[in-house]
């Protein structure tokens, strides 16, 4: 018996795209004769069987709106057993077959809770800026969370080398550094820090300072930029500009960058990227898949098995390591 109605959400923190695999669900969905339901708030929504039916007039003109359509929320209740029943309960009422969860690795890990519960079928797109979910090359948001941290960042250094200051700028990523390599690299930024990096996730303020100087003896007074991650020094970027001073009287300048990358609206591959695994959802659910995300590698639609998004670290690309930090780092070869 073929499936009927299909539910899609978003969870987790919102990325720029979200809305364009919405609307790539929706639009499959109709072209395949199914019902579709959007459940808002993640999985808060399926809790509190908060939902509508969506159709392709829902999702005109949202293709290129950052944000969510549907709301996004993270949901502590949802990960009891009460709370995945409740939400089963909901979803058996509702008469739907096939739940598609936009999100990253945690959402992931709440839809497979949920399948312990919920005989339907269970497909995940992976949708956040962070980019840390194993199984893909790119997540839905990342993209363009990269160009708005680069743009910031470059307006930062005009001002950086009118005044030959140093900067310290605090980018997003959890705890993994994708958000910041590549911030790092396409800024041309002198040092970054990242959790993949660093020893057990921390800064060594002593080797920072002495790049710093460094830097400062070979080119004489300069504008120097610090990418640094979120999450790897206590009271962040602030408290980290504060004990550089403190410790070695390097005075520098700290910017978060914050939630102005999870806004805006998505570039070009965040929107192919949604639209292409938004659609695949929908086939995937006819075809009776489960249990499974739907990623890109190599530019070629893939599919994960959802534990393995989260059970496996996904690698930073060590070739770009290696340029930022070897190649591209002209203090690591100037006497
Ligand atoms: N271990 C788990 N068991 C059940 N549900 C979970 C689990 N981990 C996370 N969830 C559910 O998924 C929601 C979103 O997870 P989380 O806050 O980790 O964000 P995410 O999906 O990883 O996205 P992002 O990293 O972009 O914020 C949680 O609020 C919770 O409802
Ligand atoms: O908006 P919130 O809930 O504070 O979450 C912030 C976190 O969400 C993300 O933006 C996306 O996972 C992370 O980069 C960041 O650590």
């Amino acid at each position: 018996m073929g499936i009927k109605t299909i539910a899609v959400l978003t969870s987790g923190g919102d990325a720029p795209g979200m809305n364009a695999a919405i609307r790539a669900v929706v639009l499959a969905g109709h072209h395949y004769n199914l019902n579709v339901l959007g459940y808002q708030h993640g999985y808060i929504g399926l809790m509190e069987q908060e939902y509508q039916p969506l159709t392709p007039g829902d999702v005109y003109n949202i293709i290129q709106r950052g944000g969510t359509l549907l709301k996004s929320a993270r949901c502590e209740p949802f990960k009891t057993e009460a709370g995945a029943q409740q939400a089963a309960d909901n979803l058996q009422q509702a008469g739907v077959d096939a739940l598609i969860v936009i999100g990253g690795d945690g959402s992931f890990r709440g839809a497979e809770h949920l399948s312990h519960f919920w005989d339907g079928q269970v497909i995940g797109l992976p949708g956040t800026i962070d980019n840390d979910v194993f199984g893909t090359d790119a997540t839905i948001g990342y993209y363009t969370a990269i160009d708005t941290a680069l743009e910031n960042i470059d307006r930062v250094r005009d001002t950086a080398d009118a005044f030959e200051r140093i900067f310290l700028i605090e980018v997003m990523g959890r705890h993994a550094g994708f958000i910041g390599l590549s911030a790092a690299v396409g800024s041309g930024a002198e040092q970054v820090l990242l959790p993949e990096l660093c020893e057990q996730e921390q800064i060594d303020i002593d080797a920072l300072t002495r790049h710093i100087q460094k830097a400062q003896k070979i080119r004489g007074k300069c504008s120097y930029i610090v990418i640094v991650s979120e999450n790897l020094w206590p009271g962040g970027a602030n408290a980290l500009a504060e004990d550089l001073n403190r410790r070695t009287g390097i005075e520098c300048r700290p910017v978060i960058l914050g939630h102005v990358q999870r806004g805006g609206s998505p570039v070009s591959l965040d929107r192919m990227l949604a639209s292409k695994l938004g659609a695949y959802a929908v086939e995937a659910a006819l075809a009776g898949k489960s249990g499974i995300m739907l990623g890109e590698q190599n530019a070629k639609v893939c599919e994960v098995p959802l534990a393995q998004t989260w059970s496996q670290r996904k690698p930073l690309d060590p070739y770009l390591v290696r340029i930022q930090t070897e190649m591209f780092d002209l203090l690591s070869t100037e006497a």
